[in-house]
């Protein structure tokens, strides 16, 4: 088991190839306790081949991943979630027609279902009702929640989907892409509640957002050609002259 010391997650020496494409080419990061640790990158740096292999949806060529302390370099994408890994929010699990209280219940039900199976059914969708509801509110959609996640606006989606990966009560939340098509002031909201999140369970975090990145990251990792340039705080990262030439250019 994990102690605070361990790493939630560790990637040892990655390596993911699309035949001579080297998309993963020996990557090596931890993702700690309490922390958002963004990874960024130009388009086709290899990003979202990376959370992939965490999440389990491709398996790596060479290299090992660990989760709490255990290897999982191997296990498919049901068991990590399983263990507690938190899904990549570009892949939608919404049901469009079904309200967004109902996403949720049908989350907590996952999870839930083993303890909870000695209820009587209507008790229980009591308690799936109420703690859907407690996590509308945390993400601010409790007034949305008779709502059909189809009919919500794009940002209510992102908080939707925020608040089902909360349901499943994660170790860890992969975030890829989070504040894509947002708007400045979801943006802003979505800020605040990662922060908040964090302290939950620690975020590593896909973005293209630099505005977000800076505001959110404890660490940055950079990678470029499917390798990590830099591994730093924002002011390292922000400061490192490669950097800035491979990627951030102005907006450092
Ligand atoms: N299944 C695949 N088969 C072949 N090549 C792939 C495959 N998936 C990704 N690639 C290639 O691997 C490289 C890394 O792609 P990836 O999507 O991981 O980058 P990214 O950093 O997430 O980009 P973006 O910021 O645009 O989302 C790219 O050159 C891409 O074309």
């Amino acid at each position: 088991m994990a102690d605070r010391e361990t790493p939630v997650l560790e990637l040892n020496n990655l390596r993911k190839s699309f035949g001579a494409l080297k998309a993963t080419d020996d990557v090596s990061l931890t993702l700690r306790a309490g922390e958002v640790h963004a990874l960024i990158g130009p388009n086709g740096a290899g990003k979202s081949t990376l959370m992939a292999q965490i999440s389990g949806r491709t398996l790596p060529d060479a290299g090992r991943i660990r989760f709490q302390g255990r290897e999982i370099t191997r296990l498919n994408e049901v068991r990590r979630a399983q263990l507690g890994l938190g899904r990549s929010f570009q892949i939608s699990s919404l049901i469009p027609e079904y309200s967004a209280r109902r996403n949720v219940m049908l989350a907590l039900q996952a999870r839930q279902s083993h303890s909870f199976r000695f209820f009587k059914p209507t008790l229980w969708d009591r308690v799936l009702i109420e703690g859907a509801d407690d996590i509308l509110e945390r993400v601010g959609l409790r007034g949305r929640a008779s709502v059909p996640s189809a009919e919500l606006s794009h940002g209510e989606r992102r908080l939707l989907e925020i608040a089902v990966a909360l349901a499943l009560e994660p170790k860890c939340f992969l975030l890829d892409e989070p504040m894509a098509g947002m708007g400045a002031e979801g943006a802003g909201q979505l800020v605040s509640f990662l922060r908040e999140l964090k302290t939950q369970a620690p975020i590593l975090l896909v973005e293209h957002d630099m505005d977000a990145v800076f505001a959110l990251a404890d660490r940055l990792s950079v990678l470029v050609y499917g390798r990590i340039i830099a591994s730093g705080s924002v002011e390292e990262i922000r400061n490192d002259p490669q950097v800035r030439e491979a990627y951030l250019g102005d907006s450092a």
